[in-house]
């Protein structure tokens, strides 16, 4: 097998979004292939991939969860394995996600573990999400694939390479995407008055989206509207007839994303009305919270703790949304943040995560799972 560094990097210069991972498939095939041995077993699903290592004396199979989908962003690293697919990214940290899965592999089928372990590669978390889908088929088709425990973690830009950070119950958000889309009547810009004008209807309206959080939820609990993008008209001097807008709604319950999305239709409602023109709204793809069980959240924070090189570290939750909240729903186990040490946050197209941080969970990861109980 290559090199961690080189792994990454290869997988970095190929970034693809959900369900159109295939060179990364590819890539991440032949890596396995060069792995293999006669208790390691490869099933696929999609673009997405499920590696079972059989265990010596198994009590438990144990999954492990890897994303591998990239995102629509320019890169501006500068680096010089930069991603080749021009307007894609990894920038959300799964090139690396992947990597620790790799190299999992190569440590369980070099020395052959006690417990089951099943890796799972899972496209499409960015959206439209992929767990919920995987799931579905793996009970219907390969049950025994099914972990009895689950595992992920998430690189941390803001943390030290080696913190270990995570909690019991809710460290990530309930979800929602958010596509508005404004049909009014274009025209010349000199005569408003006979027009119907999007760009200052989605104007109006997404100031509007920003006053349900502050005056419609309890500020003890918190819940996040994005509008990420808004797009609208041709040029400078039409008004435009269409508009687009696109966003996101993060929530601590369920009962406030059913708020925020009744406010979105009644301000919606209202636009329609104000500015006479039609709108229409699809709330896309949801994703469950991440809830860890608190058994195995504490169970990850302990052993780290025992690791001199590891910092454990009990967390705040975050509004960041994780379809591995899908499995954790059906399956207990626990996710946890990996430090990154990188000066830009998380879907920023300077990010640049310290590679350090790919033997460091490796190893952690590798010893968890050896000593899991
Ligand atoms: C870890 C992470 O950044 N996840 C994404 C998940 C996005 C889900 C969906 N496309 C949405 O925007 O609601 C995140 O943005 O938190």
């Amino acid at each position: 097998m290559k090199s961690l560094i080189d792994i990454r990097r290869d997988l970095h210069k190929i970034p693809e979004i959900g369900f159109q991972e295939y060179k990364t498939q590819q890539y991440v095939l032949a890596v396995l292939q060069e792995l293999k041995t006669e208790f390691m077993h490869i099933k696929t699903w999609r673009t997405g991939i499920i590696v079972t290592i059989e265990g010596t004396a198994p009590l438990h199979k144990i999954g492990w969860r890897t994303d591998m989908d990239a995102l629509e962003i320019s890169e501006e690293t500068a680096l010089d394995y930069s991603s080749e697919h021009e307007g894609f990214m990894h920038a959300c940290g799964h090139d690396f996600h992947m990597t620790i899965a790799l190299g999992l592999v190569e440590r369980f089928t070099t020395n052959q573990p006690i417990h089951t372990v099943i890796i799972y590669f899972q496209p499409a978390e960015e959206g439209p999400g992929g767990a919920e889908p995987m799931l579905t088929w793996v009970r219907a088709n390969e049950p025994l694939l099914v972990p009895d425990y689950m595992f992920a973690c998430h690189i941390a830009p803001e943390y030290p390479v080696g913190t270990v950070a995570t909690r019991a119950g809710m460290l990530f958000a309930n979800t929602s995407e958010l596509f508005i889309d404004l049909k009014g009547r274009g025209g010349h810009a000199a005569f408003p008055h006979q027009t119907r004008d999007m760009t200052v209807a989605a104007a109006s309206l997404i100031m509007q989206l920003q006053t349900i959080v502050s005056r419609a939820i309890n500020p003890l609990e918190g819940s996040v509207v994005t509008i990420g993008k808004m797009t609208s008209g041709t040029v400078q001097n039409i008004i435009a007839e269409n508009a687009r807008l696109e966003g996101t709604i993060r929530t601590v319950t369920a009962e406030s994303m059913m708020i925020i999305k009744d406010k979105i239709k009644a301000l919606c409602t209202a636009t329609e009305i104000a500015f006479d023109c039609e709108l229409s709204i699809d709330f896309g793809s949801g994703y469950y919270q991440v809830f860890n069980d608190a058994i195995c959240a504490n169970a990850l924070l302990e052993y780290a703790a025992t690791r001199d090189e590891l910092v454990s570290y009990n967390c705040p939750p975050a509004m960041t949304g994780e379809d591995f909240g899908y499995f954790l729903k059906e399956i207990p186990g626990a996710m946890f943040w990996a430090g990154a040490n990188t000066a830009f946050g998380l879907h920023h197209s300077r990010i640049s995560p310290d590679e350090k941080l790919l033997l460091s969970n490796i190893d952690f990861v590798e010893q968890f799972i050896r000593q899991f109980k």
